[in-house]
Parts: C-alpha cells; sequence; structure tokens
C-alpha cells in the first residue's frame, strides 16, 4: 500500500522513446509530415498528419460524425465571446511564426507528435460535477446548464444518473431533467445507470444511451456501489445485454485507475483486466478514470501502456480530476500516446461522494483553451462554455474553477476597460 501523499513512482517518468514506442505499436499513431513543418497560419502548431487510421487524423473533422450512431451535428454561430477570444490570439499566432523563424517549430511537431487533429469532449459537469453538492440544485439550473453546454457545441453532455437517491440525493430527480432535455438537438446525452433498474428507468424517462461504472479498486467498488468488481460485472453484463435489445449504446467507466483512497496505488494490470471485460461485453468506449486525481504522467503511461495492450486507443477516453494539478499533463501525454476522447467538467466542478478528498475534474474550459492553443479542433466555443460555467458557478456561489475562464475573464473585463 502506497502513501497518496506522494507522487507515485517518479521514476517512471516517460521518455519520448517510450512515446514513440507506443506510437508505433498503437492503431491510432500518426506522424507529422516532415515536409510541412515550416508552413502553419495562426496558432495551429501541428501541421498536416501523413496517417492512414481512424483515429481522427488524416481526416477532417468530419470523419468525427462516422460512428456507430450518428447524431445530429451542432453548427453552430460565433459568439461574442469568441470574437473577443479570436482578436486576443493575435499574438499567439505571432509567436508561433516566431519560433518557425527559429526553427523551434521542429521540436514543437516533434513534442506533439501523435496528437489528433480533432478531440471529442466530454462534458461531465451536469453528472460528475454536480453529483457531489450538498444543497439541491434545482431541476431548472441544471436543465439550463444542459441546454447552454449543448449550445456551446459540446457533442456529449452527461446529463444525470439513475442512481439510488439515498446515495446521491442530488440526482433524484433525474426523470425530471431528462423530461426536459430529451428533445435538445445537438448532442448526446448520456446517464449513468449502476444496474438494471437504473436502466429501466433511464429508458423509461428517454435516455438513448447510458453508461455504466465499474472499478479497478475492490474497496472503492464497495464504497461506491456496494458490490465486488466481479458482482458489478455480473450486473453490467445484464445491463448490457438489455440495452442491445433497446439498441441503447453503453460507454463504461473504470474507475481509481491510478489509485484508490483506500487501496493506494492500482496496478496497471488490474485496470486493463477491468477495462477489458467491459470492452468484451460490448462498451462502444471506455473512459478511464483517475478518481482522486493521483496520477501523473509517470503513471498515467504505464497504465495507458497495459490498457492499450488489451483495448484500442480508439475506444478509451481519458477522465481525470485536478486534485493534484496534474489533469492537464495526463491528458497531454494521453493525447500523445494517440487518444482521442477527453472527459472534463465545466468551471471544474466535481468530485465524488465516495472519494473523500477527490475535487473536481479537470475544467472543460481549461482543456479546450489548451487544445485551441495546440490547434486541436473540438468544435466547442470557448466563449459560450466560460458563459456556462459561470451560470453555474454563479449558482453554487463560488468562483469559476477554471483557471483559463477565470484568466480571459479578467481579460474581458480589463479590454472592456480601455474603451
Ligand atoms: C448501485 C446501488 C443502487 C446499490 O445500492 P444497494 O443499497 O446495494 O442496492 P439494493 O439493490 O440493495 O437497493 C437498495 C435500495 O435502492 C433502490 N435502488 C437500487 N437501484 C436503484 C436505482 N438504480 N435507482 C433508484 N433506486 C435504486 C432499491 O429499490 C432499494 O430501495 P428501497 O427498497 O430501500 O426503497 C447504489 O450503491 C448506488 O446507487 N450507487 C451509485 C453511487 C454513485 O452514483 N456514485 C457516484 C458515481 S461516480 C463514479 O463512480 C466515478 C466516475 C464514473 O465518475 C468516474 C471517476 O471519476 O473515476
Amino acid at each position: 500500500m502506497s502513501s497518496l501523499e506522494e507522487p507515485l513512482a517518479f521514476d517512471k517518468l516517460p521518455s519520448m522513446n517510450t512515446i514513440d514506442r507506443i506510437q508505433r505499436f498503437s492503431s491510432g499513431a500518426c506522424r507529422p509530415r516532415d515536409d510541412v513543418l515550416g508552413g502553419g497560419m495562426g496558432h495551429r502548431w501541428i501541421q498536416g498528419r501523413d496517417c492512414t487510421t481512424s483515429n481522427s487524423c488524416n481526416d477532417d473533422d468530419e470523419s468525427f460524425g462516422k460512428e456507430s450512431f450518428p447524431w445530429k451535428r451542432h453548427t453552430r454561430k460565433v459568439s461574442e465571446g469568441e470574437i473577443l477570444l479570436r482578436s486576443t490570439s493575435f499574438s499567439a499566432r505571432n509567436s508561433s511564426k516566431s519560433f518557425q523563424e527559429n526553427g523551434i517549430s521542429h521540436s514543437i511537431n516533434k513534442l506533439v507528435r501523435g496528437v489528433p487533429k480533432f478531440v471529442k469532449i466530454v462534458e461531465v459537469g451536469p453528472r460528475d460535477g454536480l453529483q457531489n453538492e450538498k444543497n439541491i440544485v434545482p431541476t431548472s439550473v441544471k436543465v439550463e446548464l444542459i441546454q447552454r453546454l449543448v449550445s456551446a457545441g459540446l457533442p456529449v453532455v452527461e446529463a444525470t444518473s439513475f442512481v439510488s437517491p439515498k446515495w446521491v440525493p442530488q440526482l433524484a430527480d433525474a426523470k425530471d431533467v431528462m423530461d426536459r432535455v430529451n428533445s435538445l438537438d445537438g448532442a448526446r446525452l448520456p446517464v449513468l445507470t449502476p444496474n438494471l433498474k437504473g436502466f429501466e428507468a433511464a429508458v423509461s424517462a428517454g435516455a438513448k444511451e447510458v453508461a455504466i461504472f465499474a472499478s479497478a479498486s475492490e474497496s472503492f467498488s464497495l464504497s461506491n456501489i456496494n458490490c465486488t468488481i466481479e458482482e458489478s460485472l455480473l450486473r453490467y453484463r445484464a445491463v448490457v445485454t438489455a440495452a442491445k435489445e433497446h439498441s441503447i449504446p453503453v460507454r463504461g467507466y473504470v474507475s481509481c485507475v491510478v489509485g484508490c483512497p483506500v487501496e493506494g496505488a492500482v496496478p496497471p494490470s488490474k485496470v486493463a483486466h477491468v477495462v477489458k471485460e467491459l470492452y468484451d461485453m460490448g462498451c462502444f468506449e471506455i473512459s478511464l478514470g483517475d478518481t482522486i486525481g493521483i496520477g501523473t504522467p509517470g503513471t498515467v503511461v504505464p497504465m495507458l501502456e497495459a490498457v492499450m495492450a488489451v483495448v484500442p486507443p480508439e475506444k478509451l477516453a481519458v477522465h481525470f480530476h485536478d486534485t493534484y494539478g496534474q489533469a492537464l499533463a495526463n491528458i497531454l501525454v494521453s493525447l500523445q500516446m494517440g487518444i482521442n476522447i477527453v472527459d472534463s467538467s465545466v468551471a471544474g466542478l466535481g468530485g465524488c461522494p465516495y472519494a473523500k478528498g477527490a475535487s473536481g475534474n479537470v475544467a472543460t474550459e481549461d482543456v479546450v483553451y489548451m487544445l485551441n492553443g495546440l490547434g486541436v479542433q473540438t468544435n466547442v466555443d470557448l466563449g459560450k462554455l466560460i458563459a456556462a460555467g459561470d451560470f453555474i458557478s454563479k449558482h453554487l456561489g463560488r468562483p469559476n474553477g477554471s483557471k483559463a475562464a477565470v484568466a480571459l475573464n479578467r481579460r474581458v473585463t480589463a479590454d472592456a476597460s480601455k474603451i
């Protein structure tokens, strides 16, 4: 049992060789073409790709719409917030150009090797973000939050959970929320279901996609869903079978992929075992949750190596909590390894009621800001997203937990004061 006060396995910090090796064997591997290293415009540091795989490379973002269950593509107008953001990105463009003039772009392209051109963001704020809130958030606020997130261009917004209201009172209004968001166009709205009872309630409430959530740690499984890992897999097999009958896609989660609040370090082989079980039972995508935010690139890389040995990277998502401020670094290293789906929570809301001390998920605004800086498309309107984060933060009576949102809001105020 290791202490969770220490970053785990610092000595395992990956060398670029490790990442190169993974890239070579990853089916999503993509490499920058050396002949286009110097010619980019704007703040996009990743130049053209020469890849032949399906993992969102060698294509524009249209390929993203070709998943097995299509949903209506979201078209959006540019918001006022985004116009401001575009105007403030001028200096980033200039600095990118001067990097290129100095021959530094080659290093940048090496650094972002393998990072996909498009990242699908799975917004978990209305569910993971709110489930831990002590004061009950009115249904109307939850509904407006979901509407705002969909209108910001997020392709997937996890809406709520059909879990026991005794266990998670905050989400006891799951049916009412679904009744009011079901007609929203432009995004998928999955919900969590811990068992058949939850699945049936979700289907009657009109859910068109569900998620099941297992754990790589026995102790966490017991405290979160009151059963062992093997028992949970049995339950989930029943949920997936029922979902197949309704043609409902099922996403899988695995919690505690790096560490557990009770057991300490969790071996990558254990994570890989549970991920493979969920994949084999039919989950279309599996999200790897660092539930207590303990991971660093030094522990995330070996975990991903183990998981990618059994499930292809294009079927995997990463889900980092930011307890130790490591989430963006962990996301970047995951993208370098071929992952192109990232879970995040607007305004950095979140925490798990059964993982004491776990802080919020990585803030969606911070992820989008980083991806914009890397030239990775998300189709998310950062201005509208920040407004959604401000809306819910104001309701909860606390500052927006996204550093990018706070800084950009300050910048807007500063710019306005010059007028
Ligand atoms: C799994 C159970 C239900 C077992 O809970 P249990 O108490 O063992 O279940 P039970 O079968 O003995 O039933 C007890 C009562 O709950 C009811 N019940 C049973 N099932 C449901 C249901 N689906 N919906 C509504 N009610 C339900 C059932 O009808 C019964 O009601 P009673 O007869 O006492 O009135 C419970 O432990 C539970 O709801 N746990 C969910 C806890 C939770 O939501 N945790 C947060 C999830 S976040 C997470 O896991 C991590 C993640 C995904 O975010 C990724 C990451 O960050 O790593």
